[in-house]
Formats: structure tokens, C-alpha cells, sequence
């Protein structure tokens, strides 16, 4: 309700608008609605803050450069740096890809060289790919980074380290000598967050500036590892594992919302030609279209709160040294991420086309959601290679799977159990466990497929890496089973273990199992092709998913009201909870810049000759063309 909070137009405003816009708000939340005690900016308030601000900068000083601290420091380092950050009194960003290079860590450019003399780090780009651009608040915001580069003592390299470089001077912001930063330009959407550019040459820094939790560098140049060095990835598990809740599923849910509610109240042709107009929520070909994508919002929030806690589990572990769950976490939050965000990058432009013409409108709120959305695809692991990640881990545990028993979510690879299909009605179908097991079979079958297609290709004398890259849409093909199996288990489970009314469990139910049925029927060929089921049961499938589509469309207002998001967050004239949607949308329009004079000047002085020479033609006083 604080007037400072609420939303402008932001369609209606510049980039340079939005971006100041959006620092204003999101500092005055920080700053002045949130403090107390033991605030910090990675605390439980920012799901409330990242739900209660449509556009917020300083995401990734929130959201990576404060908990890398925390996770490459020292105590003493993070003694230093972490108090400063959290009350942004400095800005950080997290600057690890380059121009050139952004997948493939091991190719970055940027160097920092051991100088023994002066106990100094120099910092190069020798070229320009290897600039580093993209980071977020880097453009004009961040005064430091947490630098990611190639460690070089003695002419010997050591992989990627951290490192904290100031960038920016600290009394006039300008950039320090040697540093040459800037905003990369316009993009498809984060019009409010400056990614940036940034080119250092000769930037000296202290050793002591080296993030040296993980490995240091003693005054005499020598060169200590103190720990797994996988753990210098990670930044990356930790953001893709809060970035499904955040960037994945609410801005699905508020898609969802304006479209679920959009298509209560546009009126639109006739289902019985004797009846009036219908809503377009009555067509089963827009349910198809809406539902599964609600329910894609709750299975992939299930899901989600299982990865967080498989995380917080995984971290307390870490700090005693146990980092045995690493590469099963690893390949987990890279797959769910990949799948998640494709998924729900998907799913948004569903209901934002299901929406007709004003869904085109950025007045409906739809088309900004859509093109965020589009970047989680690519920013914190591009989708692909992460599925490819998540791949590998399966082939190598599909191969342990024939001689060990596997645990954790990769349990059903070595499960021999029968799990042929026995249903005989689409009621079968529904059933929880059924659907549940369907997946296990099918992810189990995909793996195994990819494995041994490559298998075959190395006896028959293929070199082992032409193989996988030969395999890789099978080897995808299988990580996104995993993953869809992972999905629909831990949410049957959560869904079970949930205690709330009968009525609630009976929609969340359903819901799952329409998220199932969907991604059954979305992706048959796999099912039949593996025997998980035969032709007719398909038919069967699909009757199951109508049938709920059906039975879930009387409640499907009150599902996305129930995401509770207020008007003034979904900033939608299609989905705001009055549905006066023409009223909105008319008023939207009229306080469109282009509409704030009733003659437009700028582009009538190119048209008034012509108008002109037209009046007089129709006065009379003209002669007509030969046209
Ligand atoms: C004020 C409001 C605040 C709101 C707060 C909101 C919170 C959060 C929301 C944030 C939302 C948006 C922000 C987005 C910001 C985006 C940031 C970025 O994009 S940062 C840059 C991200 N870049 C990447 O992810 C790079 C992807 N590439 C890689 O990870 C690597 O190159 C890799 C590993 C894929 C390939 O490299 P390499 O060839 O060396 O690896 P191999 O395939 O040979 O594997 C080697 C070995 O390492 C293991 N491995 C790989 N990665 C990891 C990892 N991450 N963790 C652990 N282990 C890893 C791999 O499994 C192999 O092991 P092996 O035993 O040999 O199989
Ligand atoms: C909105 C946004 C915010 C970002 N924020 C940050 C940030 O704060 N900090 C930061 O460091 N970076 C950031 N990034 C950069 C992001 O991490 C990289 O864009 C991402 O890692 C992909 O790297 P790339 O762009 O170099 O693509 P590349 O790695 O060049 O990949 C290009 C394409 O090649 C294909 N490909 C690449 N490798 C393989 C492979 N092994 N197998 C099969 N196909 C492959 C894929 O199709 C891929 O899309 C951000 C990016 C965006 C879009």
C-alpha cells in the first residue's frame, strides 16, 4: 500500500526510465521498508520482495555476488566484503562470461597473473573476446566484481579462481584506471537491469583479494588447494536451484493468471449455436491450453521446494566436508533448470496466444513476461549443455545401475522390477502411482536407449567423444525424462504428504495427475516406443486428460486467484481481478506517450503535403491523379 511502491507504466516509460525507475524501488524496499536486525539480501524476505516488485535491479548482487562471497570466501574475507555488500555499500555483480566464451569455462581469456614482488594479482583481457560482457548491475551500477579468471603464477595456470576487483571509484563512480565498462545495449527484455561490459588491462589488486576459501596463494607465489575444487561451481548450482522459484515458476503463475482470468470474460462465437456466446474457457481446445500450464505452475513449485531443500541439506554437508552429493545435485539443478525454464518459457507464450490480439498488447502484461522468461533459458547454464550435464550423470550411473543398487534420484535405474502398464480405463490413468511409474519406466528406457546406442557405435570402432556428440538429442531426450520423472515423484509425494482439507488435496491431485497425462500425451511416441504403453492405452491417455480438463475447468478462476497476486504486480488490463477488461485497456491505451497530443507533429509534417493536396482534390479545387 506504500504510494513509493507502486508500479508506472512501464510501457510507457524509456529504458533509462526503467532502469532508475526500478533501482529507486527496489533500494527504497531494501533500504527503507525492510531493515532490521539480521536483514540480508539472500534472506526469506526476498521471495516476498522478488513477488512484490514486477521489475527490481541488483539481482545479481543479490542473488550471486553476495552468496559467492559466502561460498569463496574466507571468514575473514567474508568479514570484509559480505557487511558491505548486504547494505550496498558496495555493488557487486558476478563476472564470469566473456564475449567469446560462455559455456565452455575452461575457454575464458581473462588471466590474473601473480606478481611475487609486490604481492599482486595483474588482470589482463588479452583480446577483446576475452572482455567480459553480459553480467548483470555491471553496466552503470556495480563498483565491484567478483572476477572469474584463469589463476597464472610462474607462467602456470590453475583454472578458473575468484577474485574481488574494484571497478569503479567509490566517491565519483567513474571507472578506475585500466577498466573500461559500460551497458551492453538494448536487449529482449531486463530493460531495467544494466548488463555490462567490462575490459581490464593492467588492473592491479591486492592477493589478498584472491576468494580464498577454496585455494590460496602464499606472498612467496606458492599455490595451496584446500578443497574440492568442483566447489568453484558452486554459484552456478545455487542460482539455478533458486532460480526455478523466481524466475520460472511465479512469472508462470502470473502468466497464468491473466490468461486463466482473461479467458472468463472474453466473450467470444457460440459452442451451441442456440446459446449465446461463450467464454473462451469453455472451449476445450483453451483448457487444453491453460490447464496443463496451472498445473505446470504447482508441480514445478513441488518440485523446486524439493531441489532447495535437497540444496540446504547438501550445504550443511559441505561444511563438514562431505561433498559427496555434488555431482548428483549438479546434474539435478542443471537438468530441472534446463527443463523448468523450457517448459515454462513455453508455457507462457501458450497462454500469452491463447489470449488473441490483446494478448499481443503489452497492456495485457503478457509479452514482458514472455521475454524474461525466454532468458532463463540461456543465463546461468545455456539449456542444452546443461541437459548434456545432467545426461552425462545418467550414463555413468545407468553403468553403476548394473552392478549397484542406486539411491537418491536416480534410484529407478536400477530398479528390475516388472513395470508393465496394466490399465484398462482412463480412471486407471489418474491414478497417482500408475503416472508415477509410467515416468520412472520411461526415463529408465530413455537412458538406457542413449547408453547403449553409443555403446554399440564404440565397439564398432567410433571414438567415444563422436559418439556422445552423435547421441546428444538422445542423451537430452533422456535428461528430460529424468527430469519429468523427478517432477511427477516428488510432487505425488508432496501432494500425499500435505496436510490440508480433502477438497485442496482432490484439485492438487488432479492437477498432478493432469501434468502427467499432459507430458504422457505430449510425448507418446517415447511411451509406446519403450513399452510403457501400448497404442490403446495411449487413447486412453488422452481420454484422462480431457476428462480432468473437464472436472478441473469450474475451479480453474479460483486456482490462479489463489496465486494471489496483486493488480498493481500483474500490471495487466486483461487480468486484473475487477475483469473490466475494455474499460482497462481503453484507459492502458490513452495514456500511451503517443497519445498525450491528438495530432502526433514529428511524423505529421511528412504527411500534411499529401492530406492537403487531397482536401482540395475532394473541395473541388484540385486535379485527381492518373492513379
Ligand atoms: C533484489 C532482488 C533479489 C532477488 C534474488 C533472486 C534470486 C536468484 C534469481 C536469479 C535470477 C536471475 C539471475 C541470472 C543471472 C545469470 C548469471 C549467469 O548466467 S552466471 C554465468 C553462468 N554460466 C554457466 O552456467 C556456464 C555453463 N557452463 C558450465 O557450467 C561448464 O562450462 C560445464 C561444466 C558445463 C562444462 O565445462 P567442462 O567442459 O569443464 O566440464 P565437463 O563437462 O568436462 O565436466 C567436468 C566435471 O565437472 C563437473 N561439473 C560441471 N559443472 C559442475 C557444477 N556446476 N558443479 C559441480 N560439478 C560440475 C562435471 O559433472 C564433470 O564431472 P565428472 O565427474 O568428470 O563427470
Ligand atoms: C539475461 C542474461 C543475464 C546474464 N547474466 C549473467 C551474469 O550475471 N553473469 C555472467 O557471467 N553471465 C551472465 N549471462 C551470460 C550467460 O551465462 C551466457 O549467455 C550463457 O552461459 C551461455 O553462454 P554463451 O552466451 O556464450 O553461449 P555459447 O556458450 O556460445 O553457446 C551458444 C550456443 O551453442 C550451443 N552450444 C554451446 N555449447 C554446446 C555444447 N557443449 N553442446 C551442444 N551445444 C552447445 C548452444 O545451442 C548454445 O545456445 C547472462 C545472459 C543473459 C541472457
Amino acid at each position: 500500500n506504500d504510494t513509493s511502491m507502486q508500479h508506472r507504466n512501464l510501457n510507457h516509460m524509456t529504458r533509462e526510465e526503467r532502469f532508475s525507475e526500478a533501482m529507486r524501488r527496489t533500494l527504497y524496499a531494501l533500504k527503507v521498508l525492510l531493515p532490521r536486525e539480521g536483514w540480508t539480501p539472500v534472506g526469506p524476505e526476498m521471495k516476498y520482495l522478488a513477488r512484490a516488485i514486477k521489475e527490481f535491479t541488483f539481482i545479481i548482487h543479490a542473488g550471486v555476488f553476495i552468496p559467492c562471497i559466502m561460498s569463496y570466501g574466507t571468514n575473514e574475507q567474508i568479514a570484509k566484503w559480505f557487511p558491505l555488500a548486504a547494505d550496498f555499500r558496495i555493488i557487486g555483480t558476478y563476472a564470469q562470461t566473456e564475449l567469446g566464451h560462455g559455456s565452455f569455462l575452461r575457454g575464458l581469456e581473462t588471466i590474473a597473473t601473480y606478481d611475487r614482488a609486490n604481492q599482486e594479482f595483474i588482470i589482463n583481457c588479452p583480446k577483446i573476446t576475452a572482455m567480459k560482457w553480459w553480467p548483470g548491475d555491471m553496466g552503470k551500477s556495480a563498483n565491484h566484481v567478483l572476477l572469474m579468471a584463469e589463476l597464472v603464477i610462474d607462467g602456470k595456470k590453475y583454472g578458473m579462481h575468484g577474485f574481488m576487483v574494484q571497478i569503479r571509484d567509490l566517491t565519483t563512480h567513474e571507472p578506475l584506471p585500466g577498466v573500461t565498462v559500460g551497458d551492453i545495449g538494448a536487449k529482449l527484455s531486463f530493460e531495467s537491469v544494466d548488463n555490462g561490459f567490462l575490459y581490464l588491462q593492467n588492473v592491479r589488486i591486492p592477493r589478498e583479494n584472491l576468494l580464498s576459501k577454496l585455494s590460496e596463494v602464499h606472498p612467496d607465489g606458492t599455490y595451496i588447494k584446500k578443497g574440492n575444487q568442483r566447489l568453484m561451481y558452486g554459484s552456478m548450482v545455487r542460482v539455478r536451484v533458486n532460480l526455478i522459484a523466481h524466475e520460472i515458476v511465479m512469472p508462470l503463475a502470473k502468466a497464468c493468471t491473466i490468461a486463466v482470468r482473461y479467458s472468463a470474460v472474453r466473450r467470444q462465437g457460440l459452442i451451441n449455436p442456440s446459446k449465446e456466446e461463450v467464454p473462451v474457457l469453455d472451449y476445450v481446445a483453451q483448457q487444453h491450453k491453460l490447464l496443463p500450464q496451472v498445473a505446470t505452475v504447482f508441480m514445478a513449485h513441488f518440485a523446486a521446494k524439493q531441489l532447495v531443500k535437497m540444496h540446504h541439506d547438501y550445504s550443511l554437508e559441505v561444511e563438514k566436508g562431505n561433498t559427496s552429493q555434488l555431482p548428483e545435485l549438479h546434474a539435478l539443478s542443471a537438468g530441472m533448470k534446463a527443463c523448468l525454464s523450457e517448459q515454462g518459457a513455453a508455457g507462457a507464450e501458450i497462454v500469452r496466444r491463447a489470449c488473441g490480439g490483446h494478448g499481443y498488447s503489452c497492456g495485457s502484461g503478457l509479452p514482458f513476461i514472455v521475454n524474461r522468461m525466454l532468458a532463463t533459458c540461456t543465463y546461468e547454464g545455456e539449456n542444452t549443455v546443461m541437459q548434456l550435464q545432467c545426461a552425462r550423470y545418467l550414463i555413468k550411473c545407468a553403468d553403476q545401475a548394473k552392478k549397484d543398487k542406486l539411491t537418491g534420484s536416480v534410484w529407478y535405474l536400477s530398479d528390475f522390477s516388472n513395470m508393465s502398464c496394466t490399465a484398462q480405463t482412463f480412471g486407471d490413468l489418474q491414478e497417482p502411482s500408475v503416472l508415477v511409474k509410467l515416468h520412472e519406466r520411461r526415463a529408465k528406457c530413455a537412458v538406457q536407449h542413449a547408453g547403449k546406442k553409443m555403446q554399440n557405435m564404440v565397439k564398432n570402432g567410433t571414438p567415444a567423444h563422436d559418439a556422445w556428440n552423435m547421441m546428444a538429442t538422445l542423451l537430452i531426450n533422456a535428461a528430460r525424462a529424468h527430469i519429468m520423472q523427478y517432477v511427477v515423484g516428488t510432487s505425488v509425494t508432496y501432494i500425499s504428504e500435505l496436510s490440508c482439507s480433502a477438497s485442496l488435496k482432490k484439485i492438487l491431485t488432479q492437477l498432478c495427475a493432469l501434468y502427467a497425462l499432459h507430458n504422457i500425451n505430449s510425448n507418446c511416441g517415447d511411451f509406446v516406443k519403450f513399452g510403457c504403453l501400448t497404442s490403446a492405452q495411449c487413447d486412453l491417455a488422452q481420454e484422462a486428460e480431457f476428462n480432468l480438463l473437464k472436472q478441473l475447468r469450474p475451479d480453474a478462476v479460483g486456482i490462479v486467484d489463489s496465486f494471489d497476486f496483486t493488480d498493481d504486480i500483474l500490471q495487466s488490463c486483461l487480468g486484473a481481478y475487477d475483469g473490466n477488461v475494455y474499460e482497462r485497456l481503453f484507459e492502458w491505451a490513452k495514456q500511451a506517450p503517443m497519445n498525450k497530443t491528438e495530432v502526433h507533429q514529428d511524423s505529421y509534417q511528412y504527411l500534411q503535403p499529401y492530406l492537403h493536396e487531397g482536401r482540395d482534390v475532394l473541395e473541388g479545387r484540385g486535379r485527381n491523379s492518373k492513379l
